[in-house]
């Protein structure tokens, strides 16, 4: 399988380059598009825009310098003649293309000025009886100094060589009617004459679908041996007593919404088990994920443990230390507050409280994960991830000690195909369901140059008691420029709204400050807050119902999703208002039409998907995207139904296969698969 090439080492090193390293690896190197030199055309029958063959002598060759350089040919077969055009010649090209030689000429047909006509043909000579090709020729991926007949030879060897077996079972193949593996990619490299170059490219083709499912299968089988082998470690069983839980619903002033109770109902089952969870929380802005948090960290409270609650930045975990220490503390529940910016002797005492087991619920950034910090006894890692789908901090939490339960949040949900294909070894509840008496956000798309207008706005909308979020443009070159522009806007407005309290915070702030501004945010004692994008997420506010984002055409669409979500968490009407700046890109123009239209996130993400495609989506280098070259989770669904479907019977009933399968297609690549 992973038989070595023997070529010299100039030309293994660019084959690695094409990620090629086995002879395996070069029969999975399939052509990016044929060509055609099975039958040749006649020149009377030659149509512009079709590619064609065509054979016949060299009647006159001339270099010629009008309007530049060119060598210019002429072909004539028994039915006619054609021009042979080239801008870029070499001495070769004068030799092979002399008065009375026999060529054979390959190119599409262009209708010129001076009537049909092949531009840059291939051209190679024709000895009597040179014979066409019995298949379509494959042009395979290339690289300077990797030419298309070495690849060939190349591919070819492996090809003959190797003895492809079948990793799949008989059953799984004639359930789901998949060719064998071996006419699979026989079919692709070696075309039989009766497929075409247009079947060929299709998707549907039987060949492509059998390589398409294997590789979706190789995935969702390493997605179940990694779930498999977390699940073997060792975890704290948590069966909450319900005193905690149940004091903290009665003084909550509203009742869970059926998804929240059904999500916690499946969480609480995970927590008593005794291998650790690792669940993902999706749900849409404001949907309440915060209080299903509590609930669960209040699960691990009852029953003995410590939990954890991490978010990715300073300015979210400081909310969700405000929210939850307001919630917890009167419940007699501990909450430590630990961040990297904690003064040194503030910091040591949160570490000791962590390790004597005092802190019941520590809160806080990546600072609670680091080498000084040890839990006395952690039960639950809470991780808000909202929409960073950062696998990295996961991994680093398995680390403390015995495996902790893991629930990880997310507020950008991800399109079910993708969370089948890239999250397969996670369990996923979803919050499908906003708290009750929300009224929908109206976005409206205003151009910079009618700025003025959304002053006015403000101004009336505070005046009715409510508040408002001025969010000033993202610039990705420099955080300099960002912060000056920042305090500029905030002094302009502080100047054409003398009689409002505005306030700032942006990224470069002390944690301190940040955290006194958002408080007074919170106690409406700033009534217009100008930022960064710091606030893109978390930040709840209820009585914030006017949201204002600069240059909304430079934002994604998560984030712009994650933005519009601070507003509209109230029972009052809210807005949106995304000013932007012409001229619009095409990208932008798509990007603001769907945040327009849309206020689901589920449909949201879905749109993105489609805009950006998977790999950029979810962040090429997280996603575990390399490992899948042929097939797409969106268009191939059914594909990846049945492969998530086969994979864990594979790997009861025929776990050789499975281990052959997974050696086959994953050989080199496993470092995509550590979750
Ligand atoms: N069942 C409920 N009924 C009424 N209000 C609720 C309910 N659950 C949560 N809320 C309120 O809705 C608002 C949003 O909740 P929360 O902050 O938990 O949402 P979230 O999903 O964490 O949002 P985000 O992802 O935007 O941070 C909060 O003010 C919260 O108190």
């Amino acid at each position: 399988m992973t038989a070595p090439i023997s070529a010299p080492p100039t030309t293994l090193k660019k084959l690695a380059k094409l990620g090629i390293h086995s002879r395996f690896d070069l029969v999975l190197h399939l052509p990016l598009r044929y060509e055609d030199e099975t039958h040749l055309t006649q020149i009377r029958d030659a149509r512009a825009g079709t590619p064609v063959v065509v054979e016949g002598t060299i009647t006159d060759a001339q270099v010629q310098w009008k309007p530049r350089k060119q060598l210019i040919a002429t072909l004539e077969d028994d039915t006619g003649q054609l021009q042979l055009r080239f801008l870029h010649f070499y001495p070769n090209h004068i030799k092979q293309l002399s008065k009375g030689a026999r060529i054979r000429a390959l190119g599409e047909i262009r209708h010129g000025f001076h009537g049909d006509e092949l531009v840059h043909p291939k051209v190679r000579e024709v000895v009597d009886g040179t014979p066409l090709a019995d298949h379509l020729t494959p042009v395979y991926p290339a690289l300077q100094g990797i030419t298309q007949p070495m690849l060939r030879r190349l591919v070819s060897q492996s090809l003959d060589d190797l003895i492809l077996a079948d990793t799949l079972p008989d059953a799984l193949r004639d359930s789901l009617h998949l060719l064998p593996f071996r006419d699979a990619i026989m079919t692709l490299h070696r075309p039989p004459p009766s497929l075409s170059v247009t079947q060929l490219s299709d998707g549907a083709l039987p060949a492509w679908q059998r390589l398409k499912f294997d590789e979706l299968l190789a995935q969702q089988l390493s997605m179940r041996l990694a779930y498999r082998a977390r699940r073997a470690h060792n975890a704290p069983v948590l069966t909450g007593t319900g005193t905690l839980t149940r004091a903290f619903l009665a003084q909550l002033p509203f009742s869970l919404t059926r998804a929240q109770a059904r999500v916690m109902a499946e969480i609480s089952h995970d927590l008593a088990e005794s291998h650790p969870m690792h669940r993902l929380l999706q749900g849409d802005v404001g949907s309440g994920k915060t209080v299903v948090a509590a609930l669960a960290a209040l699960t691990a409270i009852e029953a003995g443990y410590q939990a954890a609650l991490m978010a990715p930045t300073e300015i979210l975990a400081e909310q969700h230390h405000l929210k939850l220490a307001a919630w917890l503390e009167p419940l007699g529940v501990h909450v430590t507050w630990l961040t990297g910016s904690l003064k040194k002797s503030h910091k040591q005492a949160a570490i000791a409280d962590i390790a004597a087991g005092v802190t019941r619920l520590a809160v806080g950034t990546h600072a609670l994960f680091q080498d000084d910090v040890a839990f006395e006894r952690l039960g639950l890692a809470i991780i808000d991830e909202q929409h960073r789908f950062g696998v990295g901090q996961r991994l680093a939490l398995t680390d403390k000690g015995a495996a902790p339960h893991q629930l990880t949040m997310s507020a950008t949900p991800i399109p079910r195909t993708l969370a089948m294909s890239y999250y397969a070894d996670l369990d996923v509840s979803v919050i499908d369901e906003l708290p009750p008496g929300r009224t929908p956000i109206t976005t409206k798309l205003i151009s910079t140059a009618r700025r003025g207008e959304v002053v006015g706005a403000i101004r009336a909308e505070i005046a009715q008691g409510r508040q408002a979020y001025w969010v000033c443009p993202l610039i990705e070159e420099s955080e300099t420029l960002e912060l000056q522009n920042a305090v500029a806007t905030f002094e302009a407005l502080q100047q054409t709204l003398p009689e409002l309290r505005v306030g700032l915070v942006h990224g470069r702030m002390k944690a301190d400050d940040k955290a006194a501004m958002m408080a007074a945010f919170q106690a409406n004692e700033v009534q217009l807050l100008v930022a960064t994008t710091v606030i893109e997420v978390g930040v709840d506010v209820p009585n914030a119902t006017l949201m204002v984002i600069e240059h909304a055409e430079r934002m994604g669409l998560a984030q712009l999703h994650q933005l519009r979500g601070r507003v509209g968490r109230g029972a009052h009407a809210s807005r949106c208002v995304l000013l932007f700046e012409e001229p619009l890109s095409e990208l932008a123009k798509a990007r603001l039409k769907v945040i327009y239209q849309h206020t689901d996130g589920f449909e949201i993400s879905r749109q993105d998907l489609l805009i950006r495609g998977p790999g950029e989506f979810l962040g090429a280098r997280q996603s575990g995207a390399p490992l899948l070259r042929f097939a797409d989770p969106e268009q191939d669904d059914a594909l990846l139904e049945a492969a998530k479907d086969w994979a864990p019977r594979l790997l009861s009933d025929y776990p050789e296969y499975a281990e052959r399968h997974l050696a086959r297609w994953l050989s080199g690549r496993e470092q995509f698969l550590k979750a």
